[in-house]
């Protein structure tokens, strides 16, 4: 079988969020399978090319599209997935990937669409001849669309999984004329959305399959309350919507082996976590080992919970604990975040991306907050929990499907079931309970340590779907 798999972002080339990282480790793990994988994604300007020896194979595609045409060099890494890089600094050697932190880029429509066109264009070329093709979230959805209709290779399955269905590619209709697509396509039923172009819903009316990233978020995104729109057309394309929950590459991701954090350990040499703790609270100004450190890594997007985290802030700094914030978003909340700095004792913020920190705060935490609004996976509680740090959490899609509450049997986190200040504090009272029982405590630490999050059963899962889709078997994963 062979499958091509598009991702705006790949982790460790580009990487904005959780998209890049399933997109990184997902193919490869596929890959191992037996399965032949070719991995496609833009080549931005900020993507190292040295240090991943990514290189030119001097092969040129030409897209026509808005009037003109845009030339793509490819690059390509082999690795056990052949990764292909497309190259045109026009429209992606810029300094972000998707906007600044003022906005989006006016042109994501043609970037984006171009890229698409680009991908379906080499792989002709190149005579892949995939039997699946599998995008990812609004930037590569247009993919599906040109596959069934401008293509005509209905032989090829298409799947798409929706990593976050808030992000939808939205923009005026005459996207439809400058991406070459046809006023036909501008219907209910098809890419128009509100009298405008939703590349997402092109993705979710055209693809063979849709998937996203938790059985709960497959079934809260039929709801009102969590669909942004699209919840009536996915009740209609109830039947092809599968949640495969994601997972972490274990060895991305192992307190043993990270080179950034101040020292290893694992299940059996746990009582190392604590030098960790130590040095972070060093590293941090923050004081008093013997409070719990509760950590927060995210993208600072309302989604995040992060209203919460902000209105209960002068409770936080009153509470007998100490609380590490590292994130980086929305101007509004990086300025909040900035503005704060410094002023509350227990209380560290960092506004900024940086991933070998965030490493630090997973080995040095004690919890990890995400109040998350909707949470359609999260890697996060995966990653913590890899490096024995206890989840407090809202009980909302992927963070239902992977924390267990400590009232319920066998249970081994916190949740909470509304996004209110009330609840969320008490959470947090909860948390501190259970940092106070130090043998249970330890005992959870030790058996979260041991789960399996990894991303080999997630790729069993999308082999089944693959297999099922190819010999149009009914679906059982
Ligand atoms: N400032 C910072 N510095 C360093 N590292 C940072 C950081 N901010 C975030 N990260 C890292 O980025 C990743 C975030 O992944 P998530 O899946 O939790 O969120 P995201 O919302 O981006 O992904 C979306 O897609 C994924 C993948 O499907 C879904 O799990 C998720 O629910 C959905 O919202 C983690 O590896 C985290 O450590």
């Amino acid at each position: 079988m062979k499958v091509v798999f598009a991702s705006s972002e790949i982790y460790p080339f580009a990487k904005t969020g959780g998209l890049a990282d399933i997109s990184g480790s997902l193919p490869k793990e596929i890959a191992k399978k037996g399965i032949k994988v070719f991995g496609f994604m833009p080549l931005y300007k900020t993507v190292d090319i040295e240090k991943h020896k990514i290189k030119p194979i001097n092969v040129y595609i030409d897209v026509f599209l808005n009037g003109r045409t845009y030339t793509f060099e490819v690059y390509k890494l082999i690795d056990n997935v052949i990764f292909f890089f497309l190259k045109n600094d026009e429209l992606f050697g810029r300094d972000y990937l998707y906007g600044t932190p003022e906005g989006d880029y006016p042109d994501n429509d043609v970037r984006f669409g171009a890229f698409s066109y680009a991908v379906m264009e080499f792989i002709k070329k190149e005579e892949l001849d995939p039997d699946i093709i599998h995008v990812n979230d609004w930037q590569t959805s247009l993919i599906p669309v040109l596959t069934y209709y401008k293509y005509n290779w209905h032989h090829v399955r298409t799947v798409l999984t929706i990593h976050n269905l808030a992000y939808q590619g939205i923009f005026d209709k005459f996207a439809i004329e400058r991406l070459n697509l046809g006023w036909d396509l501008f219907h209910m039923e098809a890419l128009e959305f509100y009298d405008k172009v939703n590349f997402l819903k092109g993705g979710i009316v055209f693809s063979s399959a849709i998937t996203t990233v938790s059985p709960t978020y497959a079934k809260e995104i039929l709801k009102p309350e969590y669909g942004f729109g699209l919840d009536g057309l996915l009740r209609k394309y109830e039947n092809k919507l599968y949640g495969i929950i994601n997972g972490i590459d274990y060895n991305v991701w192992n307190p043993e082996t990270d080179k950034y954090i101040y020292e290893n350990y694992c299940e059996y040499t746990i009582e190392k976590k604590s030098i960790n703790k130590k040095l972070f609270l060093k590293e941090t100004n923050l004081e008093g080992e013997e409070k719990p450190l509760f950590i927060f890594i995210g993208r600072l997007a309302q989604q995040k919970g992060i209203d919460l985290i902000k209105d209960s802030i002068e409770e936080l700094s009153k509470l007998p604990i100490n609380l590490a914030i590292l994130g980086s978003g929305d101007k509004e909340y990086n300025d909040f975040f900035e503005s704060i700095k410094g002023k509350y004792e227990n209380i560290f913020i960092k506004v900024g991306y940086d991933e070998p920190f965030s490493r630090k705060m997973y080995a040095a935490g004690d919890f990890l907050l995400m109040p998350s609004l909707f949470e359609p996976c999260g890697l996060n509680q995966m990653i913590a929990m890899r490096y024995a740090t206890l989840v407090v959490a809202r009980k909302t899609g992927g963070l239902n499907d992977t924390v267990v509450d400590i009232s319920q049997p066998d249970g081994y986190g916190i949740l909470f079931e509304n996004p209110n200040k009330y609840e969320f504090l008490n959470a947090i009272n909860r948390a501190i309970d259970l940092y106070n029982n130090k043998q249970k405590f330890l005992e959870l630490q030790k058996r979260v340590m041991g789960f399996d999050f990894s991303i080999e059963s997630t790729a069993q899962k999308y082999i089944k779907l693959y297999e099922s889709l190819k010999y149009s078997r009914e679906v059982v994963l």
